[in-house]
């Protein structure tokens, strides 16, 4: 089928059009001749791959004012509304005509005539950019292709670094997702996030926080969800590091929600991804790749002790977006958390800021957008089209009060069940609204959801029986407290559990049984601790970290099962999983109470 061009005529310069029309891609202008009727620009940038076309983004994003040259070369500061620093999760809809529990849907007419008329006309004025990416490396049997459409130059600035350009991967009317930003008049409580699973297509209006407007982070993880369901892979909220055991490196996938380790483990280890991960079966093996090659991180925090890697990157010359940081009179940035001394005054995402106002400088979703080829770790096989193997699955929280540091699953539906589909977490700011609540979020997904979690869950135990060797799974976390609300471990400590989970997939060392999963002997911790951080590590830390709150793990594992009765369709591993569990807990509190110490176990 010939579709004509004639519509880009007067909009578009250059020779992208002649580019774009030797691409044979009719869907595409088909799409595009939509977007632009709608949206109304005054023209057209597409962005086909040549460095021009990224320099003239960068220029944009300047001349605009949505982003601030500083004073190190590459480096611009950009800020989003005060209203709009982080993901708006009830601004957000799935759009369908069947409720699906714990997840925000629309009926499907309802929420796409509210877009289309929020959008319409919405460029009139401003200039369209179009950017081509791929989703995975090119040339690989992950590759999923993505087009974004936004009259941002911050937003289309971010996807140039945050994804790989594609142009020509295009050609012969190849399927793609498809991202329709703008910015709109940035009325906030007209801010509005669509997903159109039926169509593939993903619109956000009246936003400029990349978790809202950069089409393929979260946006596509939505559409890539539903697909890798109905293909039966996986497509995860995960970082992919390799660590080291005794015999070499093993590669993991880490999931953590948002805000609570994904980035920071991550840097612990041999860097592939940082959030996202494609894990599909290859003759028995699970493989993964990073749909990205960049990081949105969060920045409060960040100094050269605990992140030497990223404080390094933020501080050398070299393309990086800063964004509602403090911006200094000079042309720098400080943040909260940096230890370094507070400035006086400066200029942040609410205007004029000084010292004596008490406010925080940064806000605590403050975050930085680099590059992978930026960082130090970054490992050999970060764009290997056949992606890595995958011989550990590491489900982390956020939980101040319960759960122990690492544990590992006595199997694939084990885990996937008691520790990924189980995991409760106190929100962050990444999330509009209260943090801090503790709230159930399996496999740290639970926001980008777009179908039904048994169907989700269904694909998940089904995926790990296709395998030769299903992957070990672990539960991690970082942020258990005492009674004086103090941490009972430092940000190091991750290294710990990192190198224990090595051991563990390589089988060079044991581990005691609890009615929970598997955890580490003392000794081990001990040996690691001196070898890692050259650190002591007491038996009372060891009784403190692992001693097993049977009680509270009991009343946990009820409350997931109250959660996953309510779904009329879930698998019967999942609720057979959970009351094994159950009744395992139930044994051990009538033999040694409410919580048991790990020294107990270990003689049992
Ligand atoms: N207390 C504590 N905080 C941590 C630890 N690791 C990371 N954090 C903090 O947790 C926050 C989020 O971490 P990050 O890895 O960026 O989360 P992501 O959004 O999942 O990538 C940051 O503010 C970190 O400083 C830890 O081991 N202990
Ligand atoms: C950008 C996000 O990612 P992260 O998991 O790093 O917080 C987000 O969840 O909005
Ligand atoms: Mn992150």
């Amino acid at each position: 089928m010939k579709v004509s061009l004639d519509f880009l005529n007067d909009l578009v310069h250059g020779d992208a059009l002649k580019k774009l029309e030797s691409l044979n891609n009719y869907r595409l202008i088909e799409f595009l001749s939509n977007v632009v009727k709608l949206c109304e620009p005054d023209s057209v940038h597409l962005i086909t791959g040549s460095n021009g076309e990224k320099e003239y983004i960068r220029k944009k994003a300047l001349e605009s004012g949505e982003e601030i040259k500083l004073k190190t070369s590459g480096h611009t500061i950009h800020f989003d509304h005060p209203l709009d620093q982080a993901r708006a999760r009830e601004d957000t809809f799935i759009l369908t005509d069947t409720k699906i529990p714990y997840v925000n849907t629309k009926p499907r007419n309802e929420g796409l005539n509210e877009i289309l008329a929020l959008l319409k006309g919405s460029m009139r004025g401003r200039e369209m950019y179009v950017g081509f990416y791929s989703l995975g490396p090119r040339n690989s049997p992950f590759q999923i292709l993505a087009v974004q459409v936004t009259d941002s130059p911050y937003v289309i600035h971010s996807e140039n670094i945050l994804y790989r350009n594609a142009f020509e991967d295009f050609n012969n009317n190849k399927q793609f997702l498809r991202f329709v930003h703008s910015k709109g008049e940035l009325d906030i409580r007209k801010r509005r996030i669509m997903i159109d699973l039926a169509d593939n297509t993903v619109y956000s209006v009246n936003t400029t926080y990349a978790g809202n407007s950069v089409g393929l982070k979260k946006l596509a993880l939505r559409l890539t969800i539903m697909k890798a369901v109905e293909e039966g892979w996986l497509s995860e909220h995960m970082a992919i590091v390799g660590f080291n055991g005794d015999k070499g490196t093993h590669y993991f996938t880490a999931s953590f929600p948002s805000g609570s380790g994904k980035t920071s483990t991550s840097m612990i280890g041999s860097l592939i991804s940082d959030d996202l991960a494609f894990i599909r079966e290859f003759d028995g093996f699970p493989k993964a790749v990073n749909p990205e090659i960049g990081v949105f991180g969060i920045i409060q925090g960040i100094n050269a002790r605990d992140d030497p890697i990223i404080w390094e990157v933020l501080h050398k010359p070299g393309e990086v977006i800063f964004s509602n940081v403090l911006m200094t009179e000079d042309g720098d940035v400080y943040w909260e958390g940096s230890e370094l001394p507070k400035p006086e005054k400066g200029y942040n995402y609410e205007g004029r800021w000084s010292r004596d106002s008490g406010k925080p400088a940064s806000h605590p979703n403050a975050r930085f957008t680099v590059p992978l080829t930026s960082f130090q770790n970054l490992d050999g096989n970060w764009d290997n089209p056949n992606g890595v193997v995958i011989d550990g699955i590491i489900f982390g929280v956020r939980d101040y009060s319960t759960l122990i540091p690492v544990v590992e699953a006595f199997s694939w539906s084990h885990g996937v069940v008691t520790i990924g589909a189980s995991m409760e977490s106190a929100r962050t700011s990444a999330v509009i609204g209260k943090s801090d609540e503790l709230e159930f979020n399996p496999m740290a997904i639970l926001d980008f959801m777009p179908i039904s979690l048994s169907r989700y869950l269904r694909n998940y135990l089904n995926f790990g029986k296709r395998l030769r060797r299903s992957p070990k799974i672990f539960g991690f976390n970082y942020f258990l407290k005492d009674e004086n609300n103090k941490f009972l471990n430092s940000k190091e400590d991750k290294r710990i559990w990192v190198s224990w989970a090595a051991k563990r997939v390589e089988e060079t060392t044991d581990a005691i049984y609890t009615p929970i999963g598997f955890i580490p002997f003392y000794e081990d911790l001990k040996a690691l601790y001196k070898r890692v951080l050259g650190k002591e590590y007491s038996k009372e830390d060891y009784e403190k970290q692992f001693t097993i709150k049977l009680r509270r793990y009991l009343e946990k594992t009820e409350r997931i099962i109250g959660i996953y009765l309510k779904f009329e369709d879930i698998p019967s591993e999942v609720i057979g999983e959970l009351e094994m569990q159950r009744k395992r807990i139930i044994d051990y509190i009538s033999k040694y109470g409410d919580s048991v110490s790990p020294f107990k176990l270990e003689k049992a």
